[in-house]
């Protein structure tokens, strides 16, 4: 039975939206709330209005202030003290000294004494922002880790490193996917993200190999393709004074990039709406309704044969199917006519795809499986690099200092050629402009797990079934690890010290998450953003548009999007 996360539900309509991309969630006003900057005559961004600024910083203080008072009021705190607890205050009450019960409370109960900090109520009643928001309040209130519970539900919510390194690296076989995996099924199966135990480690065996160096080389050529037809579309849009929406374009580049690499298959999404990528949309369209619905309406036997969505659903499905098992085909026809020798960096120069280095290795897979990793590598590698740099175009045009800084540092080492992998180490400054976006936009926001066995987490002990985020958005913003956690600032990264991980970190930082389920695409995705961000703002500078719709922050699909960014364009 799957799960469900409705109390990711929000309360708001639904808004339409003009593309294929549906917006699911409300639009909540980011902080900008929607202040343009003013078109400059040089082509570079102005920086925004101080008064604008300090307005919008008064705002979010009030709102901070509020929530934290309502926190702090109670009005969110579980209040169940525990027999030992109440025992405790009882003695103290009678005039027992402090060290004895100290002495007494923590040699009899140790660690099974203590009970973890609780938080109930319902997200959508304390704020209209996407859940990770308000768990921020919460977890300044609450500490590293705390119990969220909603009616009969209720989540461990992780904010602390040394607990987070405990769960991901330390610990990583106690732990499972969880609800993650009960919502994927449907369009993952038991895929490299949702999958657990042996099936995962087998699979993940076999396709961490096909990302080897000399593939991601090979990928440059095509970052650089993918990204030339987009700088093709902006121009043009520049040249006519249009305003573009950056989150769709951006969508449609990371969609081309991936999909040729992961099965040699061209969506052209950036020049044609095909059937095909329409049924991409619409199957992560529906996995976005199922992360936030509040019952699972697709396991309703009649609903699942009636309603007119899940039989466009399937119908999406059985296309991308039959498409990936017609790929599949017609690359097995191919390496069974190459004369094939399969080596560790074994790669068919026609086609480079992971799919073609799995068949040629002689992958003992079903069918089935097969697609369910291609897919999983397709929507892995898809919203989460679109999310990226839709949020780092965003931060650049609210810093027009940065922008000068990076257009700098891009014209010094580039000019005007296509970038390579050996591009990459001189683009320091480019490197930390990443580093920090994923910083403060990291993708996803949480990482799910639900524990498959007792386990003690920090001080507490935990049960067999607890479901577990761990937030990413709370660890890189947390006022106990970073100086000023909200703002933008890719210089807190020394150019000469080592490229941030959670490993130098020490899991503060988790832009690619940590231990054995870390991203196997990390590589892959940093050189493609380096690519397309380099490419991009040595042709154009980007600002807000005049009078645009105002930035939103939306949680769909797991993945934190950067909704109607906006930007008036300028070539350079
Ligand atoms: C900016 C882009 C990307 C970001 C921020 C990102 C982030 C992440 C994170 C945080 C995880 C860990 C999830 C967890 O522990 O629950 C992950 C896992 C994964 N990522 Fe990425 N990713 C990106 C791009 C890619 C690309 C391009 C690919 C494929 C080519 C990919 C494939 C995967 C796979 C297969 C996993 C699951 C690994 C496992 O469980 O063994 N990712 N990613």
């Amino acid at each position: 039975m799957a799960a469900n996360l409705s109390f990711l539900q929000f309360s708001s309509p639904i808004l339409q939206s003009k593309d294929c991309r549906r917006k699911l969630a409300p639009a909540v006003n980011f902080k900008s709330n929607g202040v343009s900057c003013s078109y400059s005559s040089n082509g570079r961004g102005g920086p925004k209005d101080d008064a604008v600024k300090e307005v919008e910083k008064l705002l979010e203080e009030k709102r901070r202030a509020e929530l934290s008072a309502r926190i702090a009021s109670g009005e969110f705190t579980v209040e169940k003290p525990s027999f030992g607890s109440q025992l405790k205050d009882g003695l103290s009450k009678l005039g027992l000294p402090e060290e004895v019960l100290g002495f007494v409370f923590n040699f009899s109960g140790g660690p099974n004494n203590l009970k973890i900090p609780e938080a109930r109520g319902s997200i959508s009643a304390i704020t209209n922002e996407p859940f990770f928001i308000p768990l921020y309040e919460l977890f300044l209130t609450y500490g590293g880790i705390f119990r969220l519970t909603f009616g009969p539900k209720s989540f461990l919510i992780v904010s602390d490193p040394s607990i987070a390194k405990h769960i991901l690296k330390d610990n990583p076989k106690s732990y499972s996917k969880g609800i993650l995996a009960e919502i994927l099924d449907f369009v993952m199966g038991k895929g490299l993200i949702p999958a657990d135990g042996e099936i995962w480690r087998v699979r993940r065996r076999a396709i961490v190999p096909a990302l080897h160096q000399k593939f991601v080389a090979a990928m440059f050529g095509l970052f650089g393709e993918a990204t030339d037809r987009l700088c093709k579309k902006l121009d043009a849009a520049a040249a006519d004074g249009e305003d573009v929406e950056m989150e769709s374009l951006f969508s449609r580049l990371t969609l081309d990039i991936i999909g040729k690499a992961v099965f040699n298959y061209d969506f052209d999404s950036l020049s044609v709406d095909t059937g095909i990528v329409e049924a991409v949309y619409t199957v992560l369209r529906e996995a976005e309704d199922r992360s936030v619905a509040p019952i699972p309406f697709w396991e309703i036997p009649i609903w699942k044969d009636i309603s007119p969505k899940l039989k466009k659903v399937n119908t999406a499905l059985k296309l991308i199917n039959d498409t990936l098992d017609d790929l599949i085909a017609i690359c097995k026809k191919i390496v069974d006519d190459e004369e094939l020798q399969f080596h560790e960096e074994y790669m068919n120069e026609q086609d480079p795809s992971i799919l073609h280095f799995l068949l040629a290795s002689g992958d003992d897979v079903s069918s089935k499986q097969l697609r369910d990793d291609l897919m999983t590598l397709l929507i892995a590698g898809h919203e989460t690099s679109a999310a990226l740099l839709t949020w780092t175009f965003y931060l650049l045009s609210q810093d027009p200092s940065v922008m000068a800084k990076l257009q700098n540092e891009v014209d010094l080492v580039l000019g005007d050629r296509i970038p390579t992998v050996e591009d990459m180490k001189k683009l320091k400054y480019t490197t930390r402009v990443i580093n920090e976006s994923l910083r403060l936009y990291p993708q996803p926001p949480v990482l799910i797990r639900r524990s498959l066995e007792e386990d003690v987490l920090g001080k507490y002990p935990i049960k067999r079934g607890e479901d577990i985020f761990i937030s990413v958005w709370n660890l890189h913003r947390s006022p106990n690890h970073w100086e000023d956690a909200d703002k933008f600032n890719p210089e807190r990264w020394p150019l000469d010290g080592p490229n941030p991980n959670e490993t130098n970190q020490n899991f503060s930082y988790l832009p690619f998450g940590g231990g054995p389920r870390k991203c196997i695409g990390d590589m892959f995705a940093s050189f493609e953003n380096i690519v397309a961000v380099t490419m991009l703002v040595r042709r154009f500078d980007f600002q807000l548009a005049l009078g645009a719709p105002p930035v939103s922050i939306l949680f769909i699909f797991f993945v934190s999007m950067c909704e109607k960014f906006t930007s008036k364009l300028a070539t350079k």
